[in-house]
């Protein structure tokens, strides 16, 4: 090709040997890489320009938004981050939230550093409100709950993420899987006082300890079927989930993931681990089901301290396929495995459910602990509703007000956290009191506060007063005189049947119905297992109360006040109880 041909494209102009042609070149290309480098460099500098510009505007907006809202002034730069950090226990958290409250109303904004604004919601009906319109999670938890157990589309902050897998999940929660947890409670029941009375069990126990045994039995047994019961590994599973979740949020804090850390690399170790263990235990289960000899075999062998043996409508309900299939419906099959996003959302749902329910359990149990009278009243409410030789059945189970309302009582005076948190991270939140909310403000309600706030609960608001729940056609205060006050209205095989006793029966007080009730969240985001929570936890207790009297260990302290240990409120310390096995 002659240079007069090639240099009409760029490249040939470049390639031509003409030594004058030559300088003339060096300069055009020096002039051209100038002019590229510049032009590169503009438009850099004006794309960072408009970011850090439209985040200053961001900001500023925010920063008026937040200054609107009334609170405390700040102390400095870190704004109230650092008092809350220092704020080991919850007595000082609720302290200053409830000082803060009194001083500038049921809306305080504090800031938690200069990006960071905090909006506490006291009233009752703002809080309502409030959770009605924030539908998003705080993202923190989502990553930490993407970083445990991977991807899931239940635990992320989105909403709209989350919205369909919520309503197919409650379908099933307040469906099949509530029809089974009678059943499975009363097994884990069973399962308890074999070892009690073997000697595994003898002498005090850890409540927390037990509780959470309890809890992880109840929840993997009505996922994975009997296979959990017998499933080797699921000591190691219930250890591994929660450590796994324990450092979860810690590691999610990491604005980037700290890959030149070894720790974290170990905790993504345990991870995998634990994703293992779960596709384990759902292949087990499919196994088991198929099998069903297996499952015959060890529920015939089953017997029970009282001699009785559950339902035989127990197999037919037990036969049912494993949470993976009815939640995942198609995904599971003999060669195709679960998906990365269902394993996430049954290791969510496990931990979840898991730590939500144990911290219950505890509850309840040291508080009938604290109140002997409290759980004879119950044992008496059991007795006259149940026959003395066999387990209560569903029905008998849900005339048992008086254990409900325990439970509901003990769920009120110790929230699963100290705080619910929400925020809506596209749009400002207006809530009715003229006050807005600048998208991405951490909304959060003192639960423990507004739960034994007198202005909604009486003078009584912090003591433990199961008679509250209860109105006055169905008031046990005299547990001779229980007479279930009740309007059954449907048979076992519907699912009226396992409704809440709350709104099927007469006597009964709704707690839900009362704004300040938040042990389950409210709104759009409300825990959609309250009522198979509720059902299997109830049931759990009436098998075994019948059974047992629950004691307090006497070297054991007794403190009613709830502390906050690793964002969660306890009962300190863990008390150690007997359970001292009652004349039939
Ligand atoms: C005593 C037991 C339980 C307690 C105290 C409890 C409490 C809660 C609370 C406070 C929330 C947040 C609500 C909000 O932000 O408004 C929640 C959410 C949730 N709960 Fe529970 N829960 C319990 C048991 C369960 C169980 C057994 C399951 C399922 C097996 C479950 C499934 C869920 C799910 C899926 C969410 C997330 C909803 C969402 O993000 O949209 N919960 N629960």
């Amino acid at each position: 090709m002659s240079s007069c041909q090639a240099s009409y494209t760029l490249l040939g102009f470049l390639l031509q040997k003409n030594d004058s042609l030559c300088a003339l070149n060096a300069q055009f290309l020096r002039d051209y890489a100038d002019r590229l480098v510049n032009a590169l460099l503009w438009v850099s500098l004006i794309t960072v320009t408009t970011l850090l510009l439209r985040r200053v505007f961001r900001l500023l907006r925010f920063w008026s938004k937040g200054r609107r809202i009334p609170g405390p002034p700040c102390p400095s730069f870190y704004g109230h981050s650092r008092f809350f950090s220092r704020t080991g226990s919850t007595g000082n958290l609720n302290e200053f939230l409830s000082r803060s409250h009194k001083e500038y109303g049921p809306i305080v904004r504090l800031w938690l550093g200069p990006t960071q604004l905090l909006v506490s919601v006291k009233d009752p009906e703002l809080i309502k409100e409030m959770l009605l319109k924030a539908e998003d999670k705080l993202p923190l938890t989502g990553k930490a709950f993407r970083l445990a157990f991977g991807p899931s589309n239940l635990f992320v902050s989105s909403f709209e993420k989350v919205q369909k897998r919520r309503e197919s999940l409650s379908t099933e929660l307040n469906g099949s899987l509530l029809e089974r947890v009678h059943d499975v409670s009363l097994k884990v029941a069973n399962g308890i006082a074999e070892r009690i009375d073997s000697a595994k069990f003898k002498g005090a126990l850890d409540c927390g300890s037990v509780s959470q045994h309890m809890a992880f039995s109840i929840i993997g047994s009505a996922f994975f079927g009997d296979a959990f019961l017998v499933w080797s590994n699921a000591k190691v599973y219930e250890e591994l989930l929660m450590m796994v979740a324990k450092d979860a949020c810690f590691w999610a804090s990491y604005k980037i993931p700290p890959l030149w850390k070894r720790s974290f690399w170990r905790y993504q170790q345990l991870c995998a681990q634990l994703k293992s263990l779960t596709r384990d235990i759902v292949q087990e289960s499919r196994q088991h089901h198929k099998l069903s000899g297996s499952f015959n075999q060890y529920h015939r062998n089953e017997t029970t301290t009282s001699g009785c043996m559950a339902d035989s409508n127990a197999e037919v309900l037990f036969a049912k396929d494993t949470v993976a299939s009815i939640l995942f419906p198609g995904e599971l099959n003999d060669c195709i495995d679960l998906s990365e996003e269902s394993c996430g959302n049954i290791m969510g749902m496990m931990f979840h459910g898991c730590f939500t329910a144990a911290g219950l359990i505890g509850s309840i149990l040291t508080r009938l602990v604290m109140h002997p009278e409290i759980q004879e009243k119950i044992y008496s409410e059991i007795c006259s509703v149940c026959k003395k030789s066999s387990m209560p059945d569903v029905i008998e189970v849900q005339k048992m007000h008086y254990l409900f309302a325990t439970v509901y009582e003990s769920a009120r005076l110790l929230p699963a956290g100290p705080l619910l948190q929400r925020c809506s991270l596209k749009h400002d939140l207006n809530l009715c009191a003229n006050i807005i909310i600048p998208a991405g403000a951490i909304l959060a309600v003192p639960t423990l506060l507004v739960q034994t706030d007198g202005s909604s609960w009486g003078i009584d608001a912090s003591q433990f007063n199961p008679t509250r729940f209860l109105s006055k056609a169905t008031n046990c205060s005299d547990h001779n005189d229980v007479k279930p006050n009740f309007r059954l209205t449907t048979s076992i095989e519907g699912s009226g049947a396992y409704g809440s006793p709350l709104t099927k029966c007469l006597g009964f007080e709704d707690p839900n119905a009362n704004a300040a009730f938040l042990p389950f969240g409210s709104g759009v985001r409300a825990c959609i297992g309250q009522k198979f929570a509720v059902t299997g936890i109830t049931a759990l207790l009436a098998s075994l109360l019948q059974l047992y009297e629950v004691r307090l260990d006497p070297v054991s302290k007794k403190d009613p006040n709830p502390t906050m240990s690793d964002s969660v409120l306890q009962l300190p310390p863990s008390p150690s109880i007997v359970l001292v096995k009652r004349d039939c």
